[in-house]
């Protein structure tokens, strides 16, 4: 019988697709994305992830299992300064500065996607949060295994591919996956369902945030 997680997998699948075609993926292991749609997305992509670090702390606050805390303890801990440390190079490689950084209010689709998962542990349950924060790890392990193959002309390109087809971040995929097929297997059917509501949610505004780049989307 599939998982809960294959079965979110397949109700997603469709929207994966589009995130694999979308033109900024392709564009990114073309090597021909313009630098200044990375650095609209780095800019947008530090409120995702301050975001996302706490969203595990509070989500390992509100549950139980011991093991469970402790790998969303330590991603909390990890975001906080793995992927802040990469993207601090990434930043100084782009020359992007604080005044910048301090210019850039958080963008629609990115605001949607973050409101999204606090909706989903505040008004739902640890486990629908748990299920919102799947598609990050799991669609951005998926593009990375794909585009390392032929890689990206283009170093910074490179190297953000690299980062997520990594030993050690396909394991923290493979550990969340675990997580959440173990949360479902302690739900009924109706919070099964709405998790998988909250996973297929986060696949779409996984889509909508390339699309967010690449057109630069603005309040106005
Ligand atoms: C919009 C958006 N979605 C997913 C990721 C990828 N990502 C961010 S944190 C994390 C977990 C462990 O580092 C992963 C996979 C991203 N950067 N931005």
């Amino acid at each position: 019988m599939a998982s809960l997680t294959q079965k979110m997998h397949q109700q997603a699948a469709e929207l994966w697709q589009e995130s694999f075609d979308h033109p900024f993926i392709k564009e990114l292991a073309a090597g021909s994305l313009p630098t200044a749609t990375f650095r609209y997305y780095l800019k947008q992509d530090r409120y995702y992830l301050a975001n996302f670090g706490d969203l595990h702390k509070q989500i390992a606050d509100n549950l139980s299992n011991p093991d469970i805390k402790q790998f969303l303890y330590e991603g909390a801990q990890g975001l906080h300064d793995d992927e802040a440390n990469i993207r601090k190079e990434f930043f100084d490689e782009l020359a992007i500065t604080s005044a910048e950084i301090a210019q850039t209010p958080i963008a629609p689709n990115a605001y949607n996607y973050v409101a999204h998962m606090y909706h989903e542990l505040n008004e739902g349950s640890p486990a629908r949060a748990a299920a919102a924060l799947l598609p990050c790890y799991w669609l951005y392990n998926e593009i990375g295994k794909k585009l390392i193959k032929k890689g990206s002309p283009v170093k910074i390109y490179q190297q953000f591919i690299n980062t997520y087809d990594s030993a050690g971040f396909t394991d923290a995929t493979s550990q969340m996956i675990q997580i959440v097929d173990q949360l479902g297997s302690e739900a009924d059917q109706s919070e099964q369902a709405k998790m998988t509501t909250a996973f297929v949610r986060s696949s779409y505004y996984e889509l909508h945030f390339w699309a967010m780049a690449y057109k630069h989307q603005q309040w106005a």
